[in-house]
């Protein structure tokens, strides 16, 4: 536990002080951390911690951020408004999820959870979700989740087109109840989705991306991709988080297999028109 029992950024220096302490004194008596934060923390300090600290990044990898839902009461919290500048924290919690666990599912009708579900997706259409009772889900949901790791992001990229903005598919009600709903209570935290078939200049790619973080870094959660680049078998990869970027090539391509790329941004304020323009302009 760290001092004050707060995760938030004010208390980064603890982290930081709490984690190199468990591995160097018993860094042989465990084989993951659990870091639980409170309802409240924001999730990006404590990513940015792992990820980036010079010293932690060493030592630890960050393996996955799991958010569970309640879904009884989480609507009233990612509708809570709050002042300028002021983020709401259970809309973060969500978009930086690799993994959302949506729990008391005995306490909200059918309905209820199927536009929960809708609500979720709209703002994180990259995490894979479970329903739960009491919490009771399988262990490899919650550990050894790999939301970091290039080689996994390879064969998991799990895009969720079912509440993009542009998506084709989804029956006629679903529209009307996206639509209904994001205009009740619309939040600026959202995924953008490609999915394209055709070859990719990686070079114009490289330039794109350096592009969108320099204009967009603060606004930019999470950024995942699997990539088809001319000149190359294999698939290209990245996965980044704010302005930390890190891509590296992948597994091959069959020889009959369709060379599509996939892509998923999830931030604030996203333009989706000027990404799906961005990538386009990569197409070689
Ligand atoms: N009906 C129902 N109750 C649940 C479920 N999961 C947890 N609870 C109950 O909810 C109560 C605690 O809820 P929470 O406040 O969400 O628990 P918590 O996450 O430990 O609390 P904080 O960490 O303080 O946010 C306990 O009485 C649990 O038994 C569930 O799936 N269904």
């Amino acid at each position: 536990m760290v001092n004050n029992g707060c995760l938030c950024c004010t208390v980064r220096g603890d982290l930081v002080k709490m984690l190199l302490e468990l591995v160097k004194k018993k860094r042989d008596k465990f084989d993951h951390i659990v870091i639980e934060t409170t309802g409240l923390a924001k999730p990006g300090p404590v990513i940015e911690t792992i990820c980036s600290d010079e010293l932690v990044s060493r030592y630890v990898k960050l393996d996955g951020v799991v958010t569970m839902v309640d879904s009884k009461h989480v609507l009233q919290h990612l509708d809570e408004v709050k002042p300028r500048f002021v983020v709401n924290e259970a809309v973060e919690q969500v978009a930086y999820a690799d993994r959302i666990i949506l729990n008391k599912i005995d306490l909200v009708s059918e309905d209820e959870l199927k536009g929960l579900t809708m609500r979720i997706k709209h703002i994180n259409g990259m995490a894979p979700i479970k329903l739960a009772k009491y919490g009771s889900v399988d262990m490899d949901f919650v550990l050894g989740v790999g939301g970091y790791d290039l080689e996994r992001i390879d064969s998991e990229v799990h895009i969720d087109n079912s509440c993009s903005s542009m998506h084709q598919h989804g029956t006629a009600q679903e529209h009307h109840q996206r639509h209904h709903h994001d205009h009740v209570h619309d939040s600026a935290v959202s995924s953008v989705s490609i999915v394209f078939e055709g070859m990719l200049d990686l070079d114009e790619v490289d330039d794109w991306l350096e592009r969108l973080i320099e204009e967009k870094g603060d606004d930019l959660y999470r950024m995942k991709g699997v990539l088809s680049v001319t000149g190359s078998d294999q698939r290209y990869i990245f996965q980044g988080v704010h302005s930390l970027l890190d891509g590296c090539p992948g597994k091959t391509w069959g020889p009959d297999e369709k060379r599509i790329n996939k892509l998923v941004f999830i931030g604030r304020n996203l333009d989706e028109t000027a990404l799906r323009k961005g990538f386009k302009g990569c197409l070689a």
